[in-house]
């Protein structure tokens, strides 16, 4: 299994609005004592957040402005890493902006990975005219009065194994995806939504929808979000999270448009690194400074933090046997998706004000570190 990445979105912030930045100088915590102290420092330049943990270290390392690994083997094999380029199907049901940047990035090779097939409700939408021009095969799902072709999800599912389909990214693509499908493809399909979930999500909210849900609502922040896809609309677990500013005058367009801005800029690396699995082994674009804080507030949440389902059974034995203690904490946990994971658990107690700084260390095939804050109220 590649190294896998931990997805952060930096919410730090010592107001009471979070503030996104990251730091331009290259990143490196280590664990180490109670004297850790710092706040995050990240710059407002950058928004998505990607940290790489590499095997056997108790470092986490942000990369460097490059990709890791550049994809365009022919014969699907990635000639530097020998790794197997992915195949991937991409569901749209619109223009295909999402799309596009995927098909751009693949063909560039910051994706390890190949469109084998465009999958879509719509046949004359502006995505599938891009999939005709590129030579990219088409399906059509579901069926409906409009697309009588349509095929159903059994035929779907026999359809993308065909293509040997490894990933599914949908990239705008309005229909519900059936229990087969996500079945068949467990944590295997991603999804971007344009807002910041859990908010501004489910049925009904999608394209424009969601931008004058937004704008009517007076949130002063949006953004997109990219999760993994479950039987329901936009409540798969959240892997990462950018924010963009929704301005006092801002119409949903020009909401609309800073999301999709900032939608390209975050989805191909987040797909490349977040799908896993090999998907790509993929620097982010920028990176990022993150220091333990006594005094930062880390803002927890299903929405900001992933901290949806844990893999990591070893997490909660460890917070089960720290929430015994008397500390009169709580705990907000990142997310971490360890699997067979042996965590070791070093608890740093500050007596001034009863902080308790626990710092999991996960050590596996290859190392994963989940940074639980506690803090005491
Ligand atoms: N099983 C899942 N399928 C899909 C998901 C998902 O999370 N789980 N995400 C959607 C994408 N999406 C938000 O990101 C979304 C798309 C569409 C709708 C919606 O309300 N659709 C309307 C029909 C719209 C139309 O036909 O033009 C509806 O169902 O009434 C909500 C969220 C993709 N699939
Ligand atoms: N809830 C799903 C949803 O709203 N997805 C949104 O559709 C747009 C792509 O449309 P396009 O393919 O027409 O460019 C994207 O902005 C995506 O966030």
């Amino acid at each position: 299994m590649g190294a896998t990445s931990m997805m952060l979105s930096g919410f730090c912030s010592n107001t009471t609005i979070p503030s996104l930045h990251s730091a331009k100088i290259p990143f490196s915590a280590t664990v180490s004592p109670p004297t850790i102290s710092s706040t995050c420092s990240f710059p407002q330049s950058h928004k998505w957040v990607i940290f790489r943990v590499s095997p056997c270290s108790r470092t986490i390392r942000a990369c460097r402005n490059s990709v890791v690994e550049a994809g365009g083997g022919s014969s699907g094999e990635d000639l530097r890493s020998g790794t197997r380029r992915k195949k991937l199907a991409v569901f749209v049901s619109g223009g295909g902006s999402n799309f596009r940047s995927i098909y751009e990035a693949s063909v560039q090779g910051s994706i390890l990975g190949d469109i084998v097939v465009l999958v879509t409700n719509k046949r004359g939408c502006g995505g599938a005219e891009f999939a005709r021009e590129k030579g990219i095969p088409i399906v059509l799902f579901p069926k409906t009065k409009d697309e009588y072709e349509g095929i159903s999800p059994a035929d779907l599912v026999a359809s993308l194994r065909g293509f040997e389909v490894d990933f599914v990214l949908l990239a705008g693509y309005l229909k519900l995806l059936p229990a087969e499908l996500i079945r068949a493809y467990p944590k295997s399909i991603l999804n971007i939504h344009p807002s910041l979930l859990p908010a501004f999500g489910g049925k009904g909210y999608y394209g424009m929808k969601v931008h004058k849900a937004v704008v009517a609502s007076g949130a002063r922040f949006s953004g997109p979000t990219i999760h993994f896809v479950d039987e329901h609309y936009d409540t798969g677990r959240i892997l990462a999270q950018s924010v963009v500013p929704v301005l006092p005058n801002d119409t949903p367009e020009e909401v609309a448009t800073r999301v999709l801005q900032e939608q390209r800029h975050g989805l191909v690396p987040v797909a490349a690194a977040t799908a896993g699995r090999g998907l790509a082994r993929w620097c982010p674009p920028h990176v990022g400074e993150f220091t333990l804080s006594t005094d930062a507030s880390v803002i927890t949440g299903r929405g900001v933090f992933g901290a949806g389902r844990h893999d990591s059974k070893w997490c909660w034995c460890g917070l089960a046997l720290l929430g015994s203690l008397r500390f009169g904490f709580a705990i907000s946990v990142i997310e971490c998706d360890s699997k067979l994971s042996l965590v070791v658990l070093v608890m740093i107690l500050r007596y001034a004000n009863s902080i308790v700084h626990v710092v999991a260390i996960s050590v596996t095939g290859s190392v994963r570190e989940c940074m639980m804050f506690f803090h005491n109220f």
